[in-house]
């Protein structure tokens, strides 16, 4: 059982990787059996000597179930089954074949302390009440869980308390589970919650949130990416003998060593960050970008305020030729107007590292992104959602793909904010941070970022790296900052943050 981190699969990536360890000599079985045994570990540590219910889903997740039901019982623990349907699967009829004991229809069952979900996995196709409704049309797109997993609608057995095919209602699956896991202590969810996509984060129908999710193999999206994600609980992942890679990966720490013995200012880098109608954002993300470790801050601004250690010069095309300039940062309070689209094209010019955030954003859509695409230095843009919609337009499509295909579009680093924060390179590689302190949602939080980003590419580090490791940063940070910070509490954490390397 290890924490959230390495690759993160969609469900068609997982069934691939499922494929290559059955070419190599496994089993469905051989696999089934072996993700039992470590959800039965997990679960008995879990559970200690509390009574058990495993509810169990018609696929392999329900089979997942009835094997760890099978292993939990022999180990001495209290356990029962409850089934919404018949296994459908040769590998999951086998693992109920297996399990000992009765199997009652999860309508009827009571709760019990501790719940396990083992309804439906990567393979859900659809909100779990309506079990005919065709999916949403975002996630027919997507494909890969839906178009592969997609079967004919089974019938559902009365008692399985659905919605019938005959439309009588009759208990619908999410009050029950809802209520199952209201009267539980612990609710632990196999592979994914019950209820939510694999792929792009959607909650299909009103589930619990869960307090520990058992991911198998590897982190799917969904363990990432919200709404999904917060139904997820604490989540560990379970390695079940399947071999996983992906360009996706969860962010983790990154590797900054402190200055070495003969640093000087430059060598830490220089950040010059461009002012606007707003100073007062540009020097949070000035603040940040000392506090980040940066060796020099040049502030572009015609007022003096600040720390001291701030240097402040007027905006001129001269100034922001410095060549010593390692990363120049535009859009914190930037404005929209006159001066703000004249001292934004003056930065496109020049051949620094940029880091681009807030209203300069706005002003690149159309022929500024397209010509900004052609530059080859390097090039991060952090948009948030109201930002990234602007600029690469609205859909429905999973926040990875989006960041994926806005990356190619810029032929730059995407940071797609927000509480599921994913970076995208042009080359696919991509970067989602788990578990985001909400108390980041106030006002200078996105400016601190872009100073810490701005930051760490002027530290030399290549765009993603720069990008990941300022993410990462301010995620630690907040996580330092405790409650109700403010921006500027949150820049002042950065040097703790820091310090954590
Ligand atoms: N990834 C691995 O290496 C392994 C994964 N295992 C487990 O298997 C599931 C995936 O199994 P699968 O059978 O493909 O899917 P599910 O069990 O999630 O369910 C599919 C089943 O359910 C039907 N269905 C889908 N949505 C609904 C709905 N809303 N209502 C009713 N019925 C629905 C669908 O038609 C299918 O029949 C994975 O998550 C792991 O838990 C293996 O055990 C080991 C290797
Ligand atoms: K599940």
């Amino acid at each position: 059982m290890s924490p959230l981190a390495g690759p993160i699969l969609t469900a068609a990536e997982i069934r691939g990787a499922e494929a290559s360890a059955m070419a190599a000599g496994a089993t469905v079985d051989s696999l089934m059996e072996r993700a039992g045994q470590q959800i039965a570990v997990a679960v008995r540590r879990l559970a200690g000597a509390n009574a058990i219910l495993v509810v169990c889903g018609p696929g392999n997740n329900g089979g997942d179930g009835y094997v760890a039901a099978r292993l939990l019982r022999e180990a001495g623990l209290k356990v029962r089954v409850a089934a919404l349907a018949e296994p459908k699967t040769d590998a999951a009829k086998a693992a109920r074949a297996a399990w000992p004991g009765g199997v009652e229809p999860v309508a009827d069952a009571q709760p019990a302390s501790i719940l396990v979900d083992a309804l439906f996995g990567t393979g859900l196709a659809r909100p779990l009440d309506a079990p005919d409704v065709p999916l949403p049309s975002s996630q027919r797109k997507l494909g890969s869980q839906a178009a592969s997993a997609e079967q004919p609608p089974q019938e559902t057995p009365a008692s399985a308390g659905v919605m019938a095919r005959n439309g009588a209602a009759a208990t619908p699956i999410t009050a029950k589970l809802r209520a199952l896991a209201q009267a539980a202590t612990l609710t632990i969810a196999i592979d994914l919650p019950s209820g939510v996509t694999t792929d792009d984060g959607r909650v299909l129908s009103d589930i619990p949130v869960f307090d520990i999710t058992l991911a198998l193999a590897a982190a799917k999206p969904s363990h990432l990416l919200q709404p999904a994600a917060r139904h997820c609980g604490t989540i560990r992942i379970l390695d079940i003998g399947v071999a996983t890679t992906s360009a996706a990966q969860v962010l983790t720490r990154p590797n900054l060593p402190p200055p070495g013995p003969d640093a000087h200012k430059y060598t830490r880098g220089m950040v010059a960050i461009v002012a606007g109608s707003m100073p007062g954002a540009a020097r949070l993300a000035g603040i940040a970008a000392m506090r980040a470790g940066a060796g020099y801050v040049l502030l572009l601004a015609d007022d003096h305020s600040g720390p001291d250690a701030l240097v402040h010069k007027p905006f001129a095309p001269q100034a922001i030729a410095d060549p010593r300039i390692g990363a120049l940062l535009i859009g914190p309070g930037l404005g929209r107007d006159a001066d703000a689209v004249a001292k934004l094209d003056a930065t496109l010019v020049t051949d620094h590292p940029l880091v681009i955030d807030g209203d300069a954003l706005h002003l690149l859509k159309g022929n500024r992104l397209t010509t900004l695409a052609t530059r080859d230095t390097p090039l991060i843009l952090t948009p948030h959602a109201g930002e990234f919609d602007a600029l690469f337009g609205a859909s429905d499509a999973s926040k990875i793909k989006r960041a994926r295909a806005a990356a190619v579009q810029a032929n730059a680093v995407i940071v797609f904010k927000g509480a599921d924060t994913v970076i995208a390179g042009p080359d696919g590689a991509v970067r989602v941070a788990p578990g985001a302190s909400p108390w980041l949602s106030t006002a200078g939080t996105g400016d601190v970022l872009a100073g810490a980003i701005a930051a760490m590419l002027a530290s030399g580090l290549a765009p993603l790296e720069a990008a990941s490791a300022g993410v990462w940063l301010h995620g630690e940070a907040a996580h330092r900052a405790g409650a109700a910070f403010i921006a500027d509490d949150l820049a002042q954490a950065l040097s703790a943050a820091r310090a954590t390397e």
